[in-house]
């Protein structure tokens, strides 16, 4: 059976503060609040839970406050493997007003060079043949901008393929690497950031998807928010679109589209079911606060929802 593990680097506690509406510069009364355990990694592992697939998350915890990620990791029997290290893990802002989100993510930790060290080579070591291993989120400070590259090559070569969903410099530099990931899922301000230029059409986007398939990459899913996601490899393109019913929480809804893409590809699904897979994870969890799924029936019944449409012709 395929192994899963994700990678958090920079995990967060996210604080998701309900606003009416947001006026920079005036004085708001919330009127909730609500925390989750959060970071791409952990996400994407919450929601392969939920789905029923084992899973091991990895990363960095601040010892100070691991109390809560443990609680997660227990109620969803999530594999814990995750260093401890001084402090606390940072917590991130979720601003919800006006039926979106504003996010103000903070740095995070500082990881010192053996600690940096200690989490490459247990990541490593966690992989074999039949590893799926997701890298996400942002870099905390100590660890160095080409860590996705370096893990991306060693976890490869022993067989296992990685999927990477991270942006800025760190997916830059993934990028320019000589070994690229199996599969990324960026969204169009991420592709746009490492293109240098803007992405405004799916033409535009397939174009720079289909240059990182020329180079190794198998897989680029491209997420769209509200419209969807465009899957594209060396043989087709897809878009997939399903509209949300309910939006409680946008936070996350990536990380569920890669959950639902490691889930497909753990059963070899082809592109079209891998599609419709990861379009359901995203939008189901839209429904939920955190990044949880509902129960299987629902997904599923989502899942044949999923509008697929075919751009261009298949190749060989
Ligand atoms: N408002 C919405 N309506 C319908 N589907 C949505 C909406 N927002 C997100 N989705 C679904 O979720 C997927 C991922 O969303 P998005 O593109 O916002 O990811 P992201 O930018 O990586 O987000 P995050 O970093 O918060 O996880 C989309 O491709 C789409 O399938
Ligand atoms: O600062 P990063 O690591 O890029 O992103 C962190 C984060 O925004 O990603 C998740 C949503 O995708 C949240 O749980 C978390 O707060």
């Amino acid at each position: 059976m395929t192994r899963v593990v994700t990678l958090t680097l920079n995990p967060a506690i996210d604080e998701t503060v309900m606003l009416d509406r947001l006026r920079p510069g005036h004085v708001h009364r919330a009127s909730g609040v609500a925390f989750h355990p959060g970071g791409k990694g952990v996400n994407v592992a919450s929601c392969l839970a939920d789905w029923g697939q084992p899973v091991i998350a990895t990363g960095i915890l601040g010892r100070g406050n691991a109390g809560t990620f443990e609680a997660l990791f227990a109620a969803k029997h999530i594999t814990d493997a995750f260093l401890r290290v001084a402090g606390e893990t940072r917590t991130n802002i979720k601003l919800s007003h006006d039926g979106e989100t504003t996010d103000i993510n903070l740095p995070g930790l500082k990881i010192s060079s053996e600690d940096s060290a200690r989490i490459f080579e247990q990541t490593v070591a966690l992989a074999d043949l039949d590893t799926l291993v997701v890298l996400g989120g942002s870099l905390p400070e100590g660890i160095a901008e080409n860590i996705y590259a370096g893990l991306t090559m060693a976890l490869q070569e022993r067989g296992a393929r990685v999927l990477l969903d991270t942006s800025g410099l760190p997916l830059t530099r993934a990028l320019q690497a000589t070994q690229l990931p199996y599969c990324i899922k960026p969204n169009r301000a991420e592709l746009e950031f490492y293109a240098g230029c803007t992405l405004n059409s799916d033409e535009s986007l397939i174009e720079a998807a289909h240059r990182l398939i020329a180079r190794g990459v198998t897989l680029v899913a491209i997420s769209l928010g509200a419209d969807g996601a465009l899957f594209v490899t060396a043989q087709a393109v897809l878009r997939a679109a399903l509209p949300a019913l309910r939006v409680t929480s946008t936070v996350g809804a990536g990380d569920a589209m890669v959950a639902g893409i490691i889930a497909a590809l753990s059963e070899n699904a082809g592109l079209e079911a891998t599609a419709r897979l990861a379009t359901a994870f995203a939008t189901a969890k839209l429904q939920q606060a955190g990044a949880n799924l509902p129960a299987r029936q629902i997904v599923e019944t989502l899942c044949a929802q999923v509008q697929i449409t075919k751009q261009g012709d298949d190749k060989p």
